[in-house]
């Protein structure tokens, strides 16, 4: 069993590199920590940063975990491969890339590349954020697969994950820690990279990121909106080459596993993504969730 820490970061492909980090410093609102001539690392919290850009082809590269140490990560890359799936060691030049210490890579059984961690770099000093976006971290990653009962089974056999809750066939909310889910899997055609979430302070900075990006003309593919899952006030929107960002704030926490009890929601009832019953663009954007929108 894997023991995750944390979640780490995402390393994005884009093709366009100035656009992709003017819109996430102008518009998300992220510290842009590094920039080179094809690189660029951005800030939420005190990680090194949560979000690279890599220039080349657009779309997500890894998403990434923290493990403890490094016996850890020996155990994780034995338990990995012996379940059968090709695990790569970063190389030091890679691993300076990432702002980590050390990491393997490998890709899930569904073709998500994920890359597991040791001492991803700290960086103590407060954030400089671009904008006032209430952001206070990094919240979680949701990961793209074809079937996400396998990909559950995937997740919580190899690493500490548990279900908090069902949506569903369509999507299996995890958690590793006492926060509802850090970690996601939705029904998707592919592999890929469905959002990652900011945590925000407060419903009022949801409400003024709603109508700052509407006033700048970004895509909303769904909210302002409350998931009666986590019990969050959520609003996803569309960052350039189809990079959905998602601000929540209230997320649950889950203090007692034991006490708890997976729910399973029906999506085809009104409630059951969103408890305001708003209107969503998300079926637009991502047609295998077509029939998960009550709007
Ligand atoms: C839009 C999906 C199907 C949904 O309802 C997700 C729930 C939550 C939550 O409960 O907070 C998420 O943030 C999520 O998984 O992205
Ligand atoms: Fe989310």
């Amino acid at each position: 069993m894997i023991t995750i820490q944390d979640i780490a970061y995402v390393r994005s492909g884009t093709a366009d590199l100035e656009t992709a980090v003017g819109f996430a410093v102008d518009m998300v609102g992220l510290e842009l920590v590094e920039r080179t001539e094809d690189r660029a690392f951005l800030r939420a919290d005190n990680r090194h940063h949560c979000l690279s850009f890599v220039a080349g082809e657009a779309g997500v590269l890894a998403s990434a975990f923290t493990l403890a140490d490094e016996d850890q990560l020996a155990d994780a890359e034995t338990e990995l491969a012996a379940a059968g799936l090709t695990v790569t060691r970063g190389d030091k030049a890679a691993a300076v890339d990432r702002h980590v210490r050390e990491f393997i890579a490998f890709e899930d059984p569904f073709g998500n590349v994920v890359e597991l961690v040791v001492d991803q770099k700290e960086v103590p000093t407060p954030v400089n954020f671009a904008r006032a976006a209430g952001i206070t971290e990094f919240g979680h990653i949701c990961l793209d697969a074809p079937d996400v009962r396998a990909a559950h089974k995937f997740w919580t056999r190899h690493f500490s994950m548990k279900v908090s809750d069902w949506i569903g066939d369509a999507a299996c909310l995890m958690r590793f820690d006492p926060v509802h889910h850090k970690m996601a899997v939705f029904k998707g055609a592919g592999p890929g990279l469905c959002h990652m979430n900011f945590q925000v302070a407060s419903i009022d900075d949801v409400m003024r990121s709603w109508h700052f990006l509407v006033d700048n003309g970004i895509e909303i593919e769904q909210g302002p909106g409350r998931h009666p899952q986590s019990g969050a006030v959520f609003l996803y929107f569309k960052g350039p080459e189809g990079l959905t960002y998602e601000y929540s704030y209230g997320v649950r926490r889950i203090e007692d596993d034991d006490a708890w009890r997976v729910r399973y929601f029906d999506p085809s009832e009104p409630d059951a993504i969103d408890m305001w019953r708003g209107p969503t663009n998300r079926c637009a954007s991502q047609p295998q969730l077509r029939g998960l929108a009550a709007g």
